[in-house]
């Protein structure tokens, strides 16, 4: 178990990153969802001993993580968001050196380590090609290997899924889910799709503060009833938004089918909607101060 307390990070501008942040995050898989500048990024560096916070503390089981980096990043895989460089050298080469400096010294340890892990991203048939010729999901399932050399029990993955096809975001969120199993994963991404298909909890961030916090299948309950639809001409909506708790529009058809929030019937021809998860997380950014 990842317990977070009171984590505060104060950028050098003075940017409030993350602001008294507390979390208890348990085994199996765990969407931290918000837009972007919300925090994300910031708290997956801290937590992975990356950077250090203006104030707070981090414990992973009986590792105090602020005091003892060392022993957090023995248990940790890291996917960031960016890599950077991708490497002329193969695959295969680049997680054996990988794996060199995870402390994995044994040739037939390594060899086993690296062979395995690449049938399991389902990168053998490419091992050896240059990671720089990798499409951005071979990338990702890479990151993912690299990420689960040593088994880590607790790994982060910073919005893994953008930019991916929606084919090899399917693969990509299958291979999550299989690892998400028997330890701590955080997913932190501002598609909501990935935690509604993925988590069993889940927090949503803003501006530095956790907003909300709970099961999705929990959250979507709490909606029920106060969720309501209609379809209107573009030119409708800002008189609609200015009606009502318009906290999602889509177009559809070449008309803007919108979901408000209202705790009553609104009359007009909205009609109940049962909400998903995105009606969670767009109502939430409407009701708290953070703008999506
Ligand atoms: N090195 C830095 N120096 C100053 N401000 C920073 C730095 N890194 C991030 N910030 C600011 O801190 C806030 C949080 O940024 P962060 O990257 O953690 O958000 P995020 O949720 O990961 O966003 P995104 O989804 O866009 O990656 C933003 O206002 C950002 O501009």
């Amino acid at each position: 178990m990842l317990i977070i307390e009171n984590l505060t990070h104060v950028y050098g501008n003075g940017v409030r990153a993350l602001d008294e942040v507390s979390l208890t995050i348990p085994r199996g898989m765990y969407g931290l969802l918000g837009p972007n500048g919300a925090g994300k990024s910031t708290l997956m560096r801290t937590i992975a001993t990356l950077q250090a916070p203006t104030s707070g503390h981090i414990r992973f089981g009986d590792i105090d993580v602020l005091k003892d980096p060392e022993a957090l990043r023995r248990v940790l895989g890291y996917l960031p968001q960016d890599f950077g460089v991708y490497p002329r050298v193969s695959a295969y080469d680049m997680l054996d050196h990988m794996a060199v400096l995870k402390g994995i010294s044994g040739r037939k340890e390594r060899k086993d380590t690296v062979e395995s892990l690449l049938v399991q991203v389902n990168l053998w048939n490419v091992r050896n090609k240059a990671i720089a010729g990798f499409s951005g999901g071979m990338r990702q399932r890479f990151g993912i290997a690299q990420a689960l050399i040593g088994d880590p029990r607790l790994i982060i993955v910073d919005e893994p899924t953008a930019g991916l096809d929606p084919e090899e975001r399917n693969r990509f969120l299958n291979l999550l889910a299989e690892i998400g199993e028997n330890v701590v994963v955080i997913l932190s991404t501002h598609i909501v799709e990935d935690v509604s298909d993925l988590c069993p909890a889940m927090a949503i961030i803003c501006d530095g503060r956790i907003v909300r916090e709970g099961a999705p299948t929990d959250l979507i309950r709490q909606l029920e009833g106060r969720i309501w639809k209609k379809t209107i001409d573009k030119a409708e909506l800002e008189d609609a938004k200015k009606a009502h708790q318009v906290i999602s529009t889509r177009l559809l058809g070449g008309r803007t089918v919108i979901h408000i929030l209202a705790d009553q019937d609104p009359g007009q021809g909205f009609a109940p909607v049962t909400g998903g998860l995105e009606d969670v997380y767009f109502s939430t950014l409407a009701t708290t101060r953070c703008a999506a």
